[in-house]
């Protein structure tokens, strides 16, 4: 199955966002988001070898997933949900969909994730105010995480959360708990173990297939709902959680210019998205007119 949003068009018709030299500082007002330090659990942020309470089963988590996540394993879920019969429901009801779920990929938030979507969407909120789409992408970009609903085929956590990953080619070091990949049957396939695997240089991130998950399964329901968000909000979507590029610079020579740009977007956005990670709720009834009021913006 699959989401259709009502009344599908998910933008706010804004133009292509492209960030000049000198505008960058133009756009960011500080409005007041401060980076913390240490997480609720007094660690540093993504700190995966950290002894928390929450360590064991993070590792336990991205064993299982990269023993599945394989070249056979993302075409069979890319066919699946890329032609399946739909669920109708609306952006706010997917937010609430969440609230039942906790994220077992994740070492800085055992929150709801409808907690995890607002605090992002309000951290942009404060420093780029005028930026709806982005407040939107932020609101959004997790929604994906309802394929572990039973109404979306109850999927198991590492087939939804966790970072991602391309697959096809050599499984880069700076992955998190990378010795577990020895067990993905793509491990010691020649066609896929190599540095472009079966990819070319520079052809771009949209000919890649990554690991299945809440990204690119949020981003066909984006793109198959004609959203008119610009392509950077898509990008953000798609490969937030694709952390081997965005934060380790992995995988660079799979991008083409038009990711280059987007991805100047996607180092902003995760900002918002990992350090907005708290245990101090938002008032879900105070903030909703406003998301409520940017989701009908973005109807007809
Ligand atoms: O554990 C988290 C979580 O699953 C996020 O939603 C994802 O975007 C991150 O990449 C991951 O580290
Ligand atoms: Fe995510
Ligand atoms: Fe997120």
């Amino acid at each position: 199955m699959t989401i259709i949003f009502e009344n599908a068009r998910l933008g706010l018709g804004v133009e292509e966002k492209k960030i000049n030299s000198g505008d960058q500082e133009e756009l960011v007002l500080d409005g007041g988001f401060l980076v913390p330090e240490t997480n609720s659990f007094g660690h540093t942020f993504r700190d995966y070898n950290a002894e928390s309470e929450r360590q064991e089963s993070v590792e336990e988590f991205y064993h299982i997933q990269h023993i599945h996540q394989s070249v056979d394993f993302v075409k069979k879920m890319r066919a699946e949900y890329g032609s399946l019969n739909r669920v109708e429901m609306s952006i706010w009801e997917c937010c609430e969909l969440l609230n039942e779920f906790r994220d077992e990929s994740d070492p800085d938030l055992d929150e709801p994730q409808i907690e995890h979507l607002l605090q992002t969407a309000e951290a942009i909120r404060k420093d780029y105010p005028n930026e709806d789409w982005l407040h939107l992408t932020g609101l959004i970009h997790d929604l994906g995480k309802v394929l572990l609903h039973h109404s979306f085929g109850a999927l198991p956590q590492w087939a939804v959360v966790g970072d991602t990953f391309p697959v096809g080619c050599a499984f880069d070091e700076s992955i998190i708990h990378h010795k577990y990949f020895k067990g993905n049957p793509d491990y010691n396939n020649p066609a896929y173990n190599t540095k472009l695997g079966i990819y070319s240089k520079g052809c771009g991130l949209d000919n890649v297939l990554m690991s299945w998950g809440h990204d690119d399964y949020m981003y066909l329901v984006a793109k198959e709902s004609k959203t008119t968000l610009p392509s950077a909000a898509l990008f953000i979507i798609r490969y937030h959680s694709f952390y081997p590029l965005h934060k380790s610079g992995a995988y660079t020579h799979l991008m083409n210019e038009d990711d280059k740009e987007n991805l100047k977007w996607l180092h902003i956005f995760n900002k918002y998205d990992l350090y907005s990670k708290s245990k101090i709720r938002i008032d879900v009834e105070k903030v909703k007119p406003y998301y409520l009021s940017l989701i009908e913006k973005v109807k007809n």
